[in-house]
């Protein structure tokens, strides 16, 4: 009996043994180079501390523009190469539709909920239909007024830090404005939850995007990682977890939002409100949800057509997903530019005499003011080209096999997932100078003809970032009533350089600063 044991235990481990190594060789048998992997973890545990975005740039300086390495038991090729990437993101988009799958994540093809990020193929193409005019020119004027009464909370409460005068960290201020900003034109929420201490959304939000999780927490997620086949055991041990425990933040944040939706259906006509998000996904609205079901299979962008409607679920999945989004991104982004003024003394100058001659004696800022302020987006640019925070996201999966650039010897294989290296492009000093470490906002007023992929913050192609233009008028308002009325400095505490942090996206770990008023106006 003991030797039977023993012999099916040893006739295991070889098994075992001998799949985890074929698991290891997938680049090997593709010819293509990176870190080698441990046996069951692949190259997780390099992961450990560190930004998933900037371990993949130290490794892109020891192998090249493509490589490969190993998220658990799903190999991800990595590239830098500007011709891939466009080919990948833009080119045979037909073929890159889908986005890299994150291992308990519901399956984008039959998740009533699936959110515009989330799914691919037809679905996606009709959700992003859908959800585009929302942000079109004529929405974003009509939503502008909404962000701004949230900018006047927010500058309510930089005063009171000013008049304080001491050093303290922004970071968690714009957390709160932002959060209180995309509440109000996503699902017009109308108190000020920038001082609310029961602010029913930021922790959920924050807890989305924790700035170090901790393993504890994300076990059955590496448990998927090691063994994707058997995510379906992590899945259900997880749905269990979250009923002795309680549901997870994302969980939470959708039956919230739901029932808004719901209320805002029982209201009579009438009612008079701001314009928001909610009201212009429900005018595209309808119950049909069979017309919900995904084909995921090879797009044909040209010849498809789409319905022009939404399930409540789809709606509630949209919102979610915008909360979460236009929160945590704009708030880091506003957060790196601000150290980067209080470190540039001579550019917040440059910028605040920007905003002094286009919008002085104006009580409110016009969509044609926010236009004009041209510094202020060299500002943003060069700050997201030397802080690309949603890198993470910036990866395709291969839905059907493909020829990519030139410089892969063979064709990328279907199921494959292709990570940017936004980071490395973004600092490579043969595209940017030597300077490319620098914080120079100037440069992007060049006229140097750039590649097309050589900035990308926003990621590119069809599945760009949706809230791009939304995003840059928030933070061109902050900024204006900011340095309009204080000046930014650096104290002893500031980081400098900052310490970068994060998971799903790379915050800094703190923004100390302190505010003077101004004493030329
Ligand atoms: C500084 C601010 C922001 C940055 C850096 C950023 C970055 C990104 C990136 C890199 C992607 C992936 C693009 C790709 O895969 O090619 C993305 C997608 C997306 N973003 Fe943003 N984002 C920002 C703000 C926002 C805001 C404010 C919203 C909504 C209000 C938003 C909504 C979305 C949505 C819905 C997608 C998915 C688009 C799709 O798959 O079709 N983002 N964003």
């Amino acid at each position: 009996m003991l030797t039977t044991i023993i012999a099916a235990i040893v006739l295991l481990s070889i098994i075992f043994y001998q799949y985890f190594r074929k698991r290891n060789s997938f680049f090997d048998s593709l010819n293509v180079k990176g870190p080698t992997p441990a046996l069951l973890f692949g190259n997780l545990g390099e992961f450990w501390g560190v930004p998933i975005g900037l371990k993949i740039q130290q490794w892109t300086q020891k192998y090249g523009k493509v490589y490969g390495y190993y998220e658990g038991g799903t190999p991800v090729l990595v590239t830098s190469d500007l011709d891939i990437l466009h080919d990948v993101f833009v080119k045979q988009f037909d073929s890159f539709h889908g986005r890299k799958l994150f291992p308990l994540q519901p399956n984008p093809d039959d998740d009533i909920m699936a959110s515009i990020f989330m799914s691919r193929g037809m679905r996606w193409k009709r959700l992003r239909t859908i959800a585009n005019p929302v942000f079109s020119v004529a929405n974003l004027k009509r939503l502008l007024p909404t962000c701004e009464v949230s900018v006047d909370n927010f500058m309510e409460i930089m005063d009171e830090r000013c008049q304080l005068g001491k050093p303290f960290d922004i970071h968690p201020y714009y957390q709160q404005l932002t959060c209180d900003v995309i509440a109000r034109v996503a699902f017009g929420e109308e108190r000020d939850l920038q001082r609310d201490p029961n602010n029913p959304y930021i922790e959920l939000c924050r807890e989305l995007f924790p700035p170090n999780p901790k393993l504890s927490k994300n076990i059955w997620n590496i448990f998927a990682m090691i063994l994707p086949e058997l995510r379906f055991l992590a899945q259900g041990a997880q749905d269990l977890q979250h009923k002795v425990t309680g549901a997870n933040a994302w969980f939470v944040l959708t039956d919230k939002i739901t029932k808004i939706v719901d209320e805002r259906r029982l209201e009579k006509d009438g009612v008079e409100r701001n314009i928001d998000f909610i009201q212009l996904f429900l005018e595209a609205e309808s119950e049909d949800a069979k017309s919900t079901t995904n084909e995921n299979k090879k797009l044909e962008l040209s010849n498809m057509k789409v319905t022009k409607k939404l399930t409540t679920q789809e709606i509630v999945g949209q919102l979610t997903l915008f909360l979460v989004a236009g929160y945590d991104t704009t708030s880091n982004s506003l957060s790196y530019i601000t150290y980067e003024l209080a470190t540039h003394p001579e550019i917040q100058e440059k910028l605040r005499a920007e905003i002094d001659e286009v919008c002085s004696g104006s009580a409110e800022i016009t969509y044609e003011q926010v236009s004009k302020l041209k510094y202020a987006e060299q500002v943003i640019k060069e700050t997201l080209r030397l802080y690309p925070l949603a890198s993470l996201v910036q990866a395709r999966l291969c839905m059907s096999s493909m020829e990519a650039g030139d410089k892969l010897k063979q064709p990328i294989p279907q199921g494959l997932t292709v990570a940017a290296d936004v980071w490395s492009v973004h600092r490579d000093k043969t595209i940017w100078g030597d300077d490319a470490d620098q914080f120079r906002p100037e440069r992007f007023d060049e006229e140097v003809q750039r590649h097309p992929m050589a900035w990308f913050p926003f990621g590119a192609g069809p599945r760009i970032c949706i809230g791009l233009r939304f995003t840059i008028i928030e933070q061109k308002i902050a900024l204006t009533r900011m340095l309009q009325r204080f000046v930014i400095k650096k104290c002893a505490e500031t980081l400098v350089p900052l310490r970068l942090c994060g998971a799903a996206t790379v915050c800094p770990e703190s923004v100390d600063i302190v505010l003077e008023p101004r004493n030329d106006i």
